[in-house]
């Protein structure tokens, strides 16, 4: 499938909150024109912002479920269940439904669905919003190559994308989705430090916050590995290497480690909607 051809399906994002509103908002910078887009909202203030802000139409589940060829389901996955059970009567075997549900499987929302329903299991972050964004798309049982174009022709424009297997997608929800909140962290935790050390709060913020970008399209652009670029960094009795010895001292190592698997713990229990 084209991007063209992508651009002329009718798609609905459903529970539009903070990553489904970042979605849509991306959608339209690609091109997508706001009469081809839908909303659906549990609140009516909420529907009215989405079209004053995005130029879109608001509409409920169920009339959402049946103009669109693509629906996002973009809901709690504490409140996947009951979406599925007031759209199941409305979704034809024709549509794809893609789920950005964190730990919710394909076979979840298959299994609510009108047998063959196409489900492809997108796991985005926050970050589309810049078009910087980083998803992960697995197919479910009935999901074909066509569908998973469908799916990457909605998240392609917003950031990278990548295919795995769908046993993947909780390792991959603690690394990239939740990944954007663990970098804040650090700026914050970073920030309280320039503070400690007599900076301004909003010196030692943008200190920080030019270090974390000149940081990341290093990383990017270099080639190098991380190791290298740290030792770049790192001189024989230096500063770098005295504040290292303390982050190791105080194993943030392994507590990075210990809190993505948290993570990739806490997505395997939403499985059961949680
Ligand atoms: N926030 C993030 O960075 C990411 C979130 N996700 C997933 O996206 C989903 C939404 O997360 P957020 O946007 O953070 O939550 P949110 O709470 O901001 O958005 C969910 C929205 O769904 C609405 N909603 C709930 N039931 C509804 C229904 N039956 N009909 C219409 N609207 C309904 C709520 O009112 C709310 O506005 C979750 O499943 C989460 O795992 C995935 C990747 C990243
Ligand atoms: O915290 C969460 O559960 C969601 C999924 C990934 C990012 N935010």
């Amino acid at each position: 499938m084209t991007a063209t051809t992508a651009l002329t399906q009718t798609v609905a994002v459903l529970g539009t909150g903070k990553i489904g509103e970042a979605l849509l908002s991306g959608m339209i910078r690609a091109g997508w024109a706001p009469d081809d887009l839908l909303v659906t909202a549990r609140r009516a203030e909420r529907a009215e912002e989405l079209r004053i802000r995005h130029g879109v139409r608001a509409v409920d589940n169920a009339h959402a479920a049946k103009a669109a060829d693509t629906l996002i389901l973009a809901v709690k996955p504490q409140d996947m269940d009951a979406l599925l059970t007031e759209l199941a009567p409305h979704v034809g075997a024709d549509k794809l439904v893609i789920s950005a549900a964190a730990g919710i499987p394909t076979t979840f929302v298959e299994d609510r669905l009108t047998d063959g329903t196409a489900v492809v299991r997108v796991m985005p972050n926050t970050p589309v919003l810049v078009d910087e964004g980083m998803s992960v798309i697995s197919a479910g049982r009935h999901a074909d190559e066509t569908h998973l174009a469908r799916a990457e022709a909605i998240f392609q424009p917003v950031g990278k994308t990548l295919r795995v297997p769908e046993k993947q997608q909780d390792a991959a929800t603690a690394l990239s989705g939740s990944g954007p909140a663990y970098f804040y962290y650090l700026v914050e935790a970073m920030t309280d430090a320039g503070i400690l050390l007599g900076l301004p709060r909003a010196q030692a913020h943008d200190l920080i916050v030019q270090s974390a970008i000149g940081a990341a399209v290093m990383l990017r652009d270099s080639g190098e590995h991380p190791v290298k670029l740290r030792e770049a960094v790192t001189s024989p009795a230096g500063t770098t290497i005295s504040a290292i010895r303390e982050l190791e001292n105080h194993g943030v190592r392994a507590a990075l480690i210990a809190a993505l698997e948290a993570a990739r713990d806490r997505s395997r229990e939403l499985a059961g909607g949680a």
